[in-house]
């Protein structure tokens, strides 16, 4: 196997999200959780995308984690390394987009790497280096509530200049519309000013397509599933992967009970949580006896579910509104509650499991990456888009067949989304 792409995603949902791209994109491609064992079979690819759990841990360990896999894709054959971040730059002053992106650089031997978070089909876009999501600047969106990571400034070569040793630049929409050539010179003249990092604008996908081209001749950049598109079609274009092949797999039948889980806080996801209390059963856990409690917490949800799986798919959630998370995080500690809430979450989704259910819709990406590592699901093959950034996603290297899942990113999404995922997981 020669891999065109190499990708390490720093959170599940992310991972996903990016593979949903480039397999659009006509990348055959396999996301898998970390590092593979030797022994993992896989398929003919041109790309892979190895998930972590590397958001908000210490930014040594996500260096750490980051490096290895470098070694292994480079093994692998890739000659360009993506570092895919989320889409709304989520990292706090201490990390993590910074260190990482400072290691795989040096390691790569690279003076300078594009870093782009842009996805315009979700509505993230980049002017004068601020991100915009939708029409609100970053500091302005529900971002700026995060569980994990607030974000509260949304120029990102500030935002990125804190957490980095390197320099930070701007690569401007203007120079990016004058070609890649154009970025090109631009970026040699930010080496110059002794810059290691250039935040790039974009609107739209023509801008993603030059800035792949560009980032094609360096050996790694940092971005979004937006870099990952423009790369991917800079592959295609170059022949450097056949035009011809194709990404996804169709629809396929798993059956067999279905469930969700979510323990994003997200507005989208509580709009989607609200939505579907309209169409199944849903139970809200309490967040705070989550923590103190988790185990009685837990029984109580896999009771819920295991009483009603039989006749159609069920919802739990641990979701809060902004004020609910601030008062749980002002009891407990912020990094406390999150890693007790994704605990429990990760234990319904065992129990769920242990009682048939193969079809599994999970909201958040610290969350999905606590289930899926709790279900030590080695890789996924691609399966049909439910919205923009969320695949279907089918497990390989498990026992018990097929098993299908959706891992949400927390603001993606219509309202209707657990519908939509479930009629795509038949
Ligand atoms: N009611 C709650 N109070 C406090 N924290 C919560 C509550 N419910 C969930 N959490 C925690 O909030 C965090 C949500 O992060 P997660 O990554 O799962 O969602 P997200 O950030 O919306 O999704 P994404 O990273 O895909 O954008 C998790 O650590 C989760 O355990
Ligand atoms: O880029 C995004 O917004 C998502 O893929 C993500 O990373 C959410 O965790």
């Amino acid at each position: 196997m020669t891999l065109a792409l190499g990708c390490i995603a720093d959170d599940y949902t992310g991972a996903s999200d990016l593979a949903n791209s480039l397999a659009k994109a006509g990348l055959r491609t396999v996301q898998t959780i970390g590092v593979p064992d030797a022994g993992l079979a896989l398929p003919e690819i041109d790309a892979i995308v190895c998930a972590f759990k590397i958001r908000s841990v210490p930014a040594a360990d996500a260096v750490a984690a980051a490096l290895q896999a470098e070694t292994w894709l480079r093994g692998q054959g890739a000659g360009h390394v993506l570092y895919k971040v989320c889409s709304t730059f989520d990292s706090t002053d201490d990390g993590n987009i910074g260190p990482v992106t400072d290691a795989l650089r040096a390691r790569a031997g690279e003076p300078i790497a594009i870093v782009n978070s842009a996805f315009p089909e979700a509505g993230r876009t980049i002017y004068q280096g601020h991100l915009f999501v939708g029409a609100l600047p970053l500091n302005e969106s529900p971002l700026k509530d995060h569980p994990l990571n607030p974000m509260t400034d949304a120029n990102l070569v500030r935002v990125l200049a804190r957490q980095s040793r390197s320099g930070v630049g701007l690569v401007d929409r203007k120079t990016i519309a004058a070609g890649a050539a154009a970025v090109a010179a631009r970026l040699a003249a930010l080496v110059q000013e002794g810059k290691g990092a250039a935040i790039a604008d974009t609107i739209e996908d023509a801008d993603l397509e030059t800035l792949g081209r560009v980032a094609m001749t360096h050996r790694v950049s940092t971005g979004a599933s937006g870099l990952g598109l423009g790369i991917a079609r800079a592959l295609v274009a170059s022949g450097r992967v056949s035009a011809a092949a194709t990404g996804t797999a169709g629809l396929e039948v798993v059956g067999g009970p279905a469930a969700c889980l979510a323990g994003s806080c997200s507005q989208a996801t509580l709009g989607q949580i609200a939505e579907a209390e309209r169409i199944m059963p849903v139970l809200r856990l309490d967040a705070g006896r989550l923590v103190t409690d988790g185990i009685a917490e837990t029984d109580r949800a896999i009771a819920f579910a295991a009483e009603r799986l039989g006749a159609g798919p069920v919802l739990v959630a641990s979701s809060g509104t902004p004020a609910e998370v601030a008062a749980v995080q002002a009891k407990f500690g912020r990094d406390a509650a999150g890693h007790a809430i994704e605990a429990g979450m990760a234990r319904i989704a065992e129990a769920l499991v242990a009682r048939g259910v193969r079809r599994l819709v999970v909201a958040g990406g610290e969350t999905s990456g606590a289930v899926v590592e709790r279900l030590a699901i080695p890789a996924f093959r691609l399966g049909p888009e439910i919205a923009p950034g969320v695949p279907v996603l089918h497990a390989l290297g498990i026992a018990g067949g097929p098993m299908v899942l959706a891992l949400k990113s927390g603001n993606f999404g219509a309202p209707t989304f657990f519908a939509d995922a479930l009629k795509l997981m038949p």
